[in-house]
This record gives C-alpha cells, structure tokens and sequence, in this order.
C-alpha cells in the first residue's frame, strides 16, 4: 500500500482553492493514486449541518468564541470519519481549508489566540496537520473580481466580513507560512489555472517523489 498524504488548499476568499483541488486531485488520480477530495467546514454529513449553521446569513450568528468551538467540532467529525480513515487506507487527501483557516479566521481575524485555536484543535482532532499546505495568494483586487465574476459578490455569513478582518486574515495566513516554512508552500495564485497548476505541482514535488 502506498502512504496517504494529506495536502490542504489554504487562502483567503477566491484566490482558488476548489480550482486547484480539482485541478490537483486530477493529476494526482493521473499517477494512479487513490485520491479523496474534501472541503472545511464540511465533507461529513454531521460537519456540512455544522457548515451550514456557521455560513447562513439568517439569524443572529455565533460569537467569537462559538464560532470557533464550531469549526473545531465539525473538523473533529471529519477527521475521525473520513480524513484519518483515507489516509490509514493509504488514500491522498486534498482539503479545501483545515486548521490553518481556523488560526487565520477565528484568530488573526476574530481575535482568539492562536494557542486557544490550537488547543480546540488538540482536543477535537489530536492535532493533526497536513503534510503540506498549500497556501493560494492573490492581491485582494484580484480575488474580489474573481468572486464577483463567480457569484455577483454575494457572500456568506463570513466572507461578507469587511476588508479590515480579512486583511488580518491574509496577514496571519503570511505569519504562519514564514513561521513554518517545511509545513507551508506559498504560492503566486494569479495568472491562468494552468499557471497557476503548475506551481502546485511543483511545490508538491518532494512528496511525490
Ligand atoms: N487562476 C484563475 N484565474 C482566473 N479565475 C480563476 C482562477 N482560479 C479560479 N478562478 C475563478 O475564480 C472564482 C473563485 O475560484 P474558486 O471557487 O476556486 O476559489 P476559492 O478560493 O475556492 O473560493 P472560496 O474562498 O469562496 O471557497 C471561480 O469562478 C473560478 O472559476
Ligand atoms: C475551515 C474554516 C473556514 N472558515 C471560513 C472561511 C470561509 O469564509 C468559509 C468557508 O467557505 P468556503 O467558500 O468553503 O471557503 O468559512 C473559517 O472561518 N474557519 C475555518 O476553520
């Protein structure tokens, strides 16, 4: 059996994660692997319930502190159902968002502390990281026109949070990259899919070979 890895798309709102998850999962089912694609907050039916009480814009939203309790839940259900289950099987997991989110959103952006989100995460998923993260950037004008081709600009509860949280955001997301750098691969999200594709590919290099 060959050994799961577990690669997570990490970035801000539509630099292009799912673009190049699918993208990604494709060249890797290519090479013969066996390849599950997953998405956070969400791949379980217990973490899309959760999915879908955090991202409605109906009602009067969580708190701080809920809102993280939340993601930390609905990443313990998929962790221990479906992300630990493909890699034990010697599947490879690409996730759309994981733990790293959380740090940027609930952390840089909500103000918990890291150590707090990390704690969740001990406690909800016995701190499992990815092997690689890769983590999508684009100049904020570039992902607003993006999101405004793909959906009018009509965001969920979270991406409808102002340019100050998700300038935190994009900050934290930089900090935790420069802080680990064996963990993180930046990379250059503009340009073409295929540009872009190509770049994944690259810094994925080390784990297929
Ligand atoms: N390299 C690219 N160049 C131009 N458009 C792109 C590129 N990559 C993705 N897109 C388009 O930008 C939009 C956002 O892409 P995508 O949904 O993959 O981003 P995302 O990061 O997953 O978004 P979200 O944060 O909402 O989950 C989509 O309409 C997609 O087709
Ligand atoms: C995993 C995770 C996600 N979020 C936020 C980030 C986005 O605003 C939404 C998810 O929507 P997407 O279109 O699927 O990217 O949730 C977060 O705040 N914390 C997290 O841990």
């Amino acid at each position: 059996m060959t050994q799961g890895r577990f690669i997570a798309l990490e970035g801000g709102e539509g630099v292009g994660k799912s673009t190049q998850g699918r993208m990604l999962a494709e060249a890797l089912r290519t090479r013969g692997l066996d390849v599950v694609t997953t998405r956070e907050p969400g791949g379980t039916l217990g973490a899309e319930a959760i999915r879908a009480m955090l991202l409605s814009t109906e009602g009067e939203g969580w708190g701080a502190r809920a809102e993280a309790l939340l993601f930390a839940a609905a990443r313990a259900d998929h962790v221990e159902k479906l992300i630990r289950p493909a890699l034990v099987r010697g599947a490879w997991v690409v996730c759309d968002r994981f733990v790293d989110s959380s740090r940027a959103y609930q952390g840089g952006g909500g103000g918990l502390s890291d150590a707090e989100v990390l704690d969740l995460h001990r406690i909800g998923s016995e701190g499992l990281l990815p092997d690689l993260t890769i983590l999508l950037t684009v100049r904020p004008e570039v992902s607003a026109q993006r999101l405004a081709l793909r959906d009018g600009g009509t965001g969920d509860r979270i991406e409808s949070r102002g340019a100050a949280y998700h300038s935190r955001v994009a900050e934290a997301f930089r900090s935790f990259a420069t802080q680990n750098p064996d963990r993180f691969a930046v990379i250059d999200a503009e340009g073409s899919p295929d540009e872009v594709h190509a770049r994944v590919m690259t810094s994925l290099a080390g784990l297929l070979a």
